[in-house]
């Protein structure tokens, strides 16, 4: 049994997100509702948490003439306004001993996750589980997309290319993010420019060659021991579905080859779970309204089992 570092007692609060914003395909907002619906509060208690669920947050989207592109960027006001309060969620959570577990709705709401967790631990470290690097500045994605951005906004560093527009644009959003605390693990599918950025700050990715080469025991152990290397800094674990093979969570946005298997997606959530310091979770892209009945079943089923073992579900 885990013993949890910074957790009161064994309390989680649900933050439900439906919200698409920060990438173009509808339905990704469903992803919280189609998890709490398929029971995923009822199998937390049974595992002896005591849940906290105030229902899914409602957002009100902006008129598309109130929320003009900056740059390339799209909705950024809308995206920012939702991520501030998802960030006031997660804050307050934390900061009454609560585990956080946000349920995605588009990665852009890490933006919110992410800077809430640091507003109430500002020593976290974050490990980001996902194909895609989610690095874009808002001048080099080529989508346009948020989604595909959140990591830039929140890195503290003093040269990020991040427009004057859009800086007041989320003038909410204080960058805490060192560099040396965020890790990557299944990256498959990084632009040109993420990986200039990437390689400029020095940060630690674990791409799909390296689980191949050494295996996901041996990445793990390496990923926690570039950003947590004493073993005492409190855990955000950002996970985005799109990390697993399509195979194994096809009901997501931008799906990409050559993924995580079903055990290695568990594996680092069981893994992160052993280490007690787990303070937030993200589950992020399930779009249960993209491929088939069976698919979406899968793939709202798998997002649920990840969180079971973010919580301390073992085979044993
Ligand atoms: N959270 C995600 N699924 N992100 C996909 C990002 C894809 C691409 N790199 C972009 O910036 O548009
Ligand atoms: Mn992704
Ligand atoms: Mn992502």
């Amino acid at each position: 049994m885990t013993t949890y570092k910074y957790l009161k007692d064994k309390k989680v609060g649900i933050i439900g997100c439906p919200f698409s914003g920060g990438q173009p395909k509808e339905g990704v907002d469903e992803g919280p509702i189609k998890m709490i619906e398929f029971g995923l509060i009822e199998q937390l208690e049974e595992m002896g948490w005591a849940v906290e669920f105030d229902g899914h947050h409602k957002f009100t989207s902006l008129k598309p003439s109130e929320d003009p592109n900056i740059g390339k960027a799209k909705r950024p006001r809308y995206v920012s306004r939702v991520t501030k309060a998802v960030a006031e969620s997660v804050e307050s959570h934390l900061k009454k001993g609560h585990l956080a577990l946000t349920l995605g709705g588009d990665h852009s709401l890490a933006l919110g996750t992410v800077s809430g967790t640091f507003a109430a631990y500002p020593d976290a470290c974050l490990v980001w589980i996902d194909a895609h690097a989610d690095i874009n500045t808002p001048e080099s994605t080529e989508s346009g997309n948020l989604h595909g951005c959140p990591v830039s906004f929140l890195l503290d560093v003093n040269d990020m290319l991040i427009s004057q527009e859009m800086t007041e644009s989320f003038s909410w959003l204080k960058p805490r993010l060192r560099p040396d605390r965020i890790v990557y693990i299944g990256l498959r599918d990084v632009d040109p420019p993420e990986k200039e950025i990437l390689k400029k700050y020095g940060i630690k990715a674990f791409s799909m060659t390296h689980v191949d080469k050494y295996g996901i025991g041996k990445v793990v152990e390496m990923a926690l021991d570039a950003v947590n290397p004493d073993r005492d800094r409190p855990i955000h674990l950002s996970f985005d579905v799109d990390a697993l093979d399509p195979t194994v969570a096809p009901s997501t946005g931008t799906p990409v080859r050559g993924g995580l298997t079903f055990r290695e997606g568990h594996y680092i959530c069981e893994s992160i779970n052993e280490t007690g310091l787990l303070v937030s979770v993200d589950i992020m892209e399930v779009n249960p309204t993209l491929e088939d009945e069976v698919s979406v079943f899968e793939t709202v089923t798998v997002g649920c089992s990840l969180v079971r073992c973010c919580l301390g579900e073992t085979l044993l």
